[in-house]
């Protein structure tokens, strides 16, 4: 699994490189620049990686960042290119690494007329004007710029600079391309500055950066490259985050062994659903039954108000239905090997009390558990401490308006920095949590993060929640943690979403559940049998 790094973790990896590894920090940069001038040649599909026809802007900061931009216009030159670089700070304001950048730059202008070298913006601005430009390169701000909230205010020159970037791409078509991240973007959050960076294209250095994924970080990189600069994975800290692929989905996935039999291929209790004369809430266990029995769970059972076992059993046949009564409970609670507990169970007193006794019970917290959507509200309403009742492999699976419910905090907070609110619910609860969304966050009692990037909007409709806990809850009663069930189960929702309609508008949550089969099969190279 890939992993996506905060700023801070970037730059903790960085000097890793630097301490432990004795790169030297010039040669960090070197490869940066180096890397960028290979993808910007590549994405040009130009022959031998020549740029001979091309002619760039690029435009320094005084960070790094700017010094990535030093390095690759040296490399751009390298291959060909014009290139004209605008430094926004006088030189004697630059770090030494960056200054001897600039140097070098200096030195191949008295020897190059395809480089122009402007002191300040207002200077390159006539030039800038009348030329027309391959692509236009932001080396302004890179890891180094935190930002409060949204929508900070920078200041000039990098204020002018940004907009200018900005309106030479809408007028003229210029593509723009950022280096490391589009400036005036938070590297961890995703908020971003007024004003910043719109980019066609992003390299970024060494790996992906968490705020590419939340706030304003999605609409500002455009298509991410990621170029590698010899900062290893084992330099970043073990609880960094990782995005699900293919390869972790399927390696929790079991198959069938030849000699097993239903009882050691996962026995599931579900308890989900509710009728009474006001509202039906069966479809909600339906689906989720359906949704365990097409991850080839060997033993489903779903307790349900017994009026609505007919309905059950005339589209999933195979599962077993047992009413809510307290014994007959017990007794399967003790059979299964993993419990989902929530899905369209109602909110009366009584359901609020079923979840309170079985959280508060030792036969209960000992299983591995889903908690879903209406457990979500009562354990809200009833404030039960998780960390107390001693859940020993649970998972939650809220959505932020569940989660805010259960926390308190603002639906807007929450959105703002999924990744450190889910972290801080897991330690402090001792329970992984599901956190959905596009993208979905995952994380462990022991801080580690997964993010689920895959599946669209096909997946916005009702009932594919209920779907998503009856995979959770297929994987862990054949043998994964609640983490590794939630991690896994979510990718290969999010596979059987794409997989359901040419036009995800239309995706229904009965689609979904029939396209899991051939989400797990393409997998392992089974064809299915065509539901
Ligand atoms: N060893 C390393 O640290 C490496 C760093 N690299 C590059 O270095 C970058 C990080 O470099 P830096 O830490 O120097 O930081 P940046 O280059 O992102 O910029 C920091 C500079 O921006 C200014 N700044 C901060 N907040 C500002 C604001 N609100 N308005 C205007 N200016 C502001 C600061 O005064 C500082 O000089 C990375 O993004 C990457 O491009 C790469 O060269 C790879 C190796
Ligand atoms: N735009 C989207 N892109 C990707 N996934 C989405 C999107 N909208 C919803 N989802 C996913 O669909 C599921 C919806 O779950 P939930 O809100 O609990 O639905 P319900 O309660 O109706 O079953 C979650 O897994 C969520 O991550
Ligand atoms: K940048």
């Amino acid at each position: 699994m890939n992993a996506i790094v905060t700023g801070k973790e970037m730059a903790q990896a960085d000097n890793a490189a630097i301490d432990k590894l004795l790169t030297s920090e010039t040669r960090l940069m070197e490869l940066a620049g180096r890397q960028a001038a290979e993808i910007i040649s590549r994405s040009l599909h130009r022959e031998n990686g020549q740029l001979h026809d091309c002619g760039f802007l690029i435009l320094c900061g005084k960070g790094n960042n700017g010094g990535d931009g030093f390095v690759l216009a040296r490399h751009l030159l390298n291959k060909g290119a014009s290139v004209d670089v605008v430094t926004l700070y006088p030189p004697d304001s630059l770090k030494d690494i960056n200054r001897e950048g600039l140097g070098i730059l200096q030195a191949y202008a008295s020897h190059s007329s395809r480089l122009r070298l402007f002191a300040t913006l207002d200077d390159a601005m006539n030039t800038i004007e009348q030329q027309e430009y391959t692509a236009i390169i932001d080396a302004l701000l890179g890891t180094g710029l935190n930002l409060e909230h949204e929508g900070v205010t920078l200041r000039d020159p990098v204020r002018s600079a940004i907009e200018l970037i900005n309106s030479r791409s809408s007028q003229n078509a210029s593509p723009v391309i950022a280096l490391d991240l589009p400036s005036g973007l938070d590297a961890t959050t995703g908020y971003s500055a007024a004003p910043t960076i719109r980019a066609d294209m992003t390299i970024t250095m060494a790996y992906r950066k968490t705020g590419f994924f939340f706030n304003a970080g999605p609409e500002l990189t455009g298509e991410v490259h990621t170029a590698e600069i010899s900062i290893p994975p084992f330099l970043l800290p073990e609880t960094c985050c990782r995005e699900i692929d293919d390869e972790y989905a399927s390696a929790c996935f079991t198959l069938r062994s030849p000699s097993s039999a239903k009882h050691t291929n996962g026995k599931l209790l579900i308890i989900a659903g509710s009728l009474s004369p006001e509202a039906s809430m069966t479809g909600a266990a339906i689906l989720a039954t359906r949704a365990a029995l097409a991850c080839g769970t060997g033993y489903v059972c779903t307790s349900l108000p017994l009026e609505a076992a007919a309905a059950l059993h005339a589209t999933a046949p195979a599962a077993t239905v047992i009413s809510r009564k307290p014994d007959a409970l017990e007794q399967k609670i003790r059979w299964a090997d993993a419990i989902v507990l929530g899905c369209g169970l109602g909110r009366t007193p009584a359901d609020l009390e079923l979840v309170r006794r079985l959280v508060t019970s030792r036969v209960f917290t000992t299983k591995k558990v889903v908690l879903d959507a209406d457990a979500l509200f009562a354990l809200a309403e009833s404030g039960i401490d998780l960390a107390q009742s001693g859940m020993q492999d649970a998972v939650l699976t809220p959505h932020n308006g569940e989660f805010s419910r259960l926390t308190g905090l603002a639906i807007p907070d929450i959105s703002a920095d999924p990744i450190m609110h889910a972290r801080v619910f897991s330690r402090n609860h001792n329970v992984a949590l599901l956190l959905k969304g596009n993208p979905t966050v995952i994380s462990s009692p022991q801080g580690k993060v997964h993010l689920n990037t895959s599946g669209t909007e096909a997946l916005a409709t009702a009932g594919t929640g209920d779907i998503l806990s009856g995979m959770i809850g297929a994987l862990a009663a054949k043998g994964c943690s609640t983490f590794e069930a939630a991690s896994a189960a979510s990718w290969f929702h999010a596979r059987a979403g794409d997989l359901a309609h040419d036009l995800s508008s239309l995706v229904t949550a009965e689609q979904v559940v029939h396209r899991i089969p051939e989400a797990i099969s393409e997998m392992f190279s089974i064809t299915p049998d065509t539901p």
